[in-house]
């Protein structure tokens, strides 16, 4: 089966619409376009499909009614936005989707509602059940709560998260362009890509920053990080304009497909990969990176030359080399002042209760050469 048509035949959908299709930061939101992409959303449920919608949105139709003129450069004025206008935003879905016969619910999430496993688990099972009682959700980070230092930060990355946490089919990320370009189209000629495989074939791509009209955030960089977010977890995404969101649906050649290229990994795994914030870094010596990183081991007392952070048992840590460059995330096995007793030592000199692995390989993943982004942006 072709991506194309596993989208054409995906029965879980995540859609993620962008500021730039439903607002104007001088207008607010624009109920007209917002109504045509309910129309499309709800010929998709008359068919018989799950769908889950991440909006943005929210600080854009907030300025208008607020007076506020131009994009706020302080949180709590974008806050004070997001406050006001999460609230038309979500009333204007729900009265736009009664009209198709469907339900929506609200899902504002933080990150530390993905970051923490627990509140993981959580939002998994509160979006399964919105779905298997019929509702949509419609979800959108909780801009209002969210401060500088935890926040998602973006909805592209939030939809990738979320179309592993929905366990999705398929991922739409719509916007105001009608895919990704080889360079930034408002700057010069540009050709649309159809069909990306993996990162190496957007390895000469120049991705430009947000839309002209100052509503959107992350520009096209965003998208594709996202979308190789969820290719790389086996879910094909189609990143197009709102306006052919319902060819994309259909399977067409609209936009830039972005091909599934990884298996899909386990919940624990991806989390620990996207979502999980480190609590603290042990240091390995050359011969533990070798052998987590060629062989798939696991993390013995014996390779470990220090540790820093205060981390519990099951905390997630990063794994780093001797030069610092991280090597794996993992869930370590004991609390941090239990560690340095154990350093260096083999692991028929432990105590029998200190002989478990430090870091098991099933509860650790790879992350190569570069970190994965932090949730916490820089
Ligand atoms: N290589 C590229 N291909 C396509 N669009 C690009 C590229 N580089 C920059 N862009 C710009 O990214 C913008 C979309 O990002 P953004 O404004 O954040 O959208 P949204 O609000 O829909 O999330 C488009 O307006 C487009 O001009
Ligand atoms: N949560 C914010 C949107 C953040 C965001 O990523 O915006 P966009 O780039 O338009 O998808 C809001 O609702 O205004």
């Amino acid at each position: 089966m072709t991506a194309r048509a596993g989208i054409a035949g995906a029965r879980r959908v995540v859609v993620k619409v962008g500021s730039s299709s439903l607002t104007t930061l001088p207008g607010g939101l624009d109920v007209t376009r917002l109504t045509a992409l309910v129309d499309v959303l709800g010929a998709a449920r008359a068919s018989g499909r799950e769908v889950v919608l991440v909006s943005s949105g929210a600080i854009a139709a907030g300025l208008a009614p607020l007076g506020v003129e131009g994009r706020p450069r302080d949180l709590a004025t974008a806050q004070a936005a997001a406050s006001v206008g999460q609230l038309r935003l979500v009333q204007t879905y729900a009265d736009a989707f009664a009209r198709h016969g469907v339900t929506v619910g609200q899902v504002l999430l933080t990150a530390d509602d993905l970051t923490r496993r627990s509140h993981y688990r959580n939002a998994h099972r509160t979006v399964d059940r919105l779905l298997t009682l019929g509702v949509l959700p419609v979800v959108n980070e909780n801009d209002t709560v969210a401060t500088e230092e935890i926040r998602f930060g973006d909805n592209d990355r939030l939809a990738a998260l979320v179309a592993h946490v929905a366990q999705a089919d398929a991922l739409l990320l719509l916007s105001d362009v009608d895919g990704v370009y080889d360079g930034d189209p408002r700057t010069g000629p540009a050709q649309l890509i159809d069909t990306v495989t993996g990162p190496a074939d957007l390895a000469a791509v120049t991705l430009g920053s947000a839309s002209r009209n100052g509503v959107g955030t992350g520009g096209m960089a965003t998208k594709v990080e996202a979308a190789l977010i969820a290719a790389r977890a086996g879910v094909p995404v189609v990143v197009t304009s709102t306006l052919q969101a319902a060819a994309a649906l259909a399977g067409e050649r609209v936009g830039t497909l972005f091909e599934p290229f990884g298996r899909r990994p386990s919940a624990r795994q991806f989390w620990l990969r996207y979502a999980s914030r480190p609590r603290g870094r042990l240091i390995l010596d050359d011969g533990a990176v070798r052998a987590v990183r060629e062989r798939g081991a696991s993390l013995l007392a014996a390779g470990i030359t220090g540790a820093t952070g205060d981390f519990l048992a099951d905390d997630p840590v990063e794994l780093v080399g001797p030069d610092g460059a991280v090597v794996a995330r993992g869930l370590v096995a004991y609390d941090a002042r239990e560690l340095p007793a154990l350093f260096g030592r083999k692991t028929g000199e432990l105590d029998p209760e200190y002989r478990r692995e430090v870091v098991h390989r099933d509860e650790m993943v790879l992350v190569g050469h570069r970190a994965p982004r932090p949730v916490t942006p820089a």
